[in-house]
C-alpha cells in the first residue's frame, strides 16, 4: 500500500549571521527512509520533536515533493498524481481543519460528497456508521467554529472517511482531547482497523494511542528509522523489565538473591520487596520467597512504553 525507498527531504533555510548577513543552511528533515507498509497494517510512526514525522506524512500525502528517493501510496506517486491520490486516502491533521468553519458539520459532509463525487447511497451508509460510532448527532447542526475540540475531531475523522479511502493518515489525532474523547477516537480507529480493509499510519506523542491501536511501531530520529517492529520487540531490545512487588509477613533477610532477578527496593521495614525480572520468571521468585516467609500480596507491573521510548530517544 505504501512504499518509501531512500526517501529524503531537505529544506534550505536562511540563518541570520550579524545585522545584515544571512547564511543559507540545509536542514535534512528526512534522511533516507526505507519502509513498506502492507494493506490493512496499522503503523505507529513516532519520534521526538523535529524527527521528521510530519515531513514524511506530507510527502506521503502529496503536500511536499521529496528531494530524493521515491514514494508510492496505493500505487500512485503522491505529488504528480495528487488528485487521484486524494480519492484513495483520508488525512486528519490534529492541528488543522478540513471542515468549513462557518458551516454545520452536516453541510460540510454534504459538500464533501460533491467534492469527491461520492454516490449518494455509499455516502449515506458511511455517514450513518460514523454518526453511530462517533456519536455525532447531538452536534451535527452546530457550526464548526462553535464545536469543542473533541467534537470537531470526531467531525474531522468522519470527513476524512466519507469518500471511502483505503489509507488513513493521522497526525496527532488525539492532541488536546480529554480522556473521554480520546477513548472515543481510539475505539473508533480500533474498530476501523479491525475490518482489515483500512491501512492506517498514525503519528502521535501520546503512546497510549500506539499501544491501543498499532501492532507495528516505527520510530524515527533525525530523519532515519531507528526501530521498526512490534512494541514487544522494542521492550526486549531496550531491556524493559517486568517488576514483581511482594508483601511478606516477615522482613526479607539481608543478602537474599534469586538468580535472574534483581532486588530493586525493600520497603516497609523489609516487608515489601520489589524485584526486576531479568531472566527469571515471576513464579521462580515467588517460589524462593515462600521458602522464607509467607507472601501476603503480589503484583506484577508491566514495563511502561513511555519509559522504553524515553530511553530510546535519549540513546
Ligand atoms: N518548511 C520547512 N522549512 C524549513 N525547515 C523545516 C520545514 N518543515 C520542517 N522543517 C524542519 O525539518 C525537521 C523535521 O520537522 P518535522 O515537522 O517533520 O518534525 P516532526 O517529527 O513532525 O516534529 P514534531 O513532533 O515537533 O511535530 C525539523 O528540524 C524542522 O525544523
Amino acid at each position: 500500500m505504501i512504499e518509501m525507498r531512500d526517501l529524503r527531504k531537505e529544506f534550505t533555510v536562511r540563518v541570520r549571521k550579524g545585522v545584515l548577513r544571512r547564511e543559507k543552511r540545509t536542514v535534512t528533515a528526512v534522511d533516507g527512509i526505507d519502509l513498506v507498509i502492507a494493506e490493512g497494517e496499522m503503523v505507529g510512526y513516532i519520534g521526538p520533536n523535529g524527527a521528521g514525522k510530519s515531513t514524511t506524512l506530507k510527502m506521503l500525502t502529496g503536500v511536499l515533493a521529496p528531494s530524493a528517493g521515491s514514494v508510492s501510496v496505493c500505487g500512485l506517486t503522491p505529488v504528480p498524481q495528487r488528485t487521484r491520490l486524494a480519492l484513495s486516502i483520508g488525512v486528519v491533521f490534529g492541528q488543522r481543519s478540513q471542515l468549513w468553519w462557518d458551516l454545520p458539520l452536516r453541510d460540510s459532509f454534504a459538500l464533501l460528497r460533491h467534492v469527491y463525487r461520492v454516490p449518494a447511497d455509499a455516502h449515506a451508509a458511511r455517514l450513518r456508521r460514523c454518526r453511530a460510532l462517533l456519536e455525532l448527532d447531538e452536534f451535527l447542526d452546530i457550526p464548526v467554529r462553535q464545536l469543542s475540540l473533541g467534537q470537531r475531531m470526531r467531525g474531522e475523522l468522519t470527513a476524512a472517511l466519507l469518500h471511502g479511502p483505503s489509507v488513513l493518515f493521522l497526525d496527532e489525532p488525539t492532541i488536546g482531547l480529554d480522556v473521554v474523547s480520546k477513548q472515543a477516537v481510539r475505539s473508533f480507529l480500533a474498530e476501523l482497523g479491525a475490518t482489515g480493509a483500512m491501512t492506517l499510519v498514525l503519528t502521535t506523542h501520546d503512546l497510549a494511542d500506539i499501544e491501543r491501536l498499532c501492532r507495528r511501531l516505527v520510530v524515527i530520529d533525525h530523519g532515519r528509522v531507528v526501530h521498526d517492529g512490534t512494541i514487544e520487540a522494542l521492550h526486549s531490545r531496550y531491556g524493559s523489565r517486568r517488576r514483581l512487588v511482594a508483601d511478606l509477613d516477615l522482613p526479607l533477610p539481608p543478602g537474599f538473591t534469586v538468580p535472574g532477578a534483581e532486588l530493586v527496593s525493600l520497603e516497609a521495614d523489609g516487608h515489601r520487596a520489589s524485584f526486576d525480572l531479568l531472566s527469571s520468571s515471576a513464579g521462580a521468585v515467588v517460589g524462593e520467597l515462600t521458602a522464607l516467609a509467607s507472601v501476603r500480596d503480589l503484583s506484577l507491573v508491566e514495563p511502561d512504553i513511555e519509559d522504553v521510548v524515553a530511553r530510546l530517544y535519549r540513546s
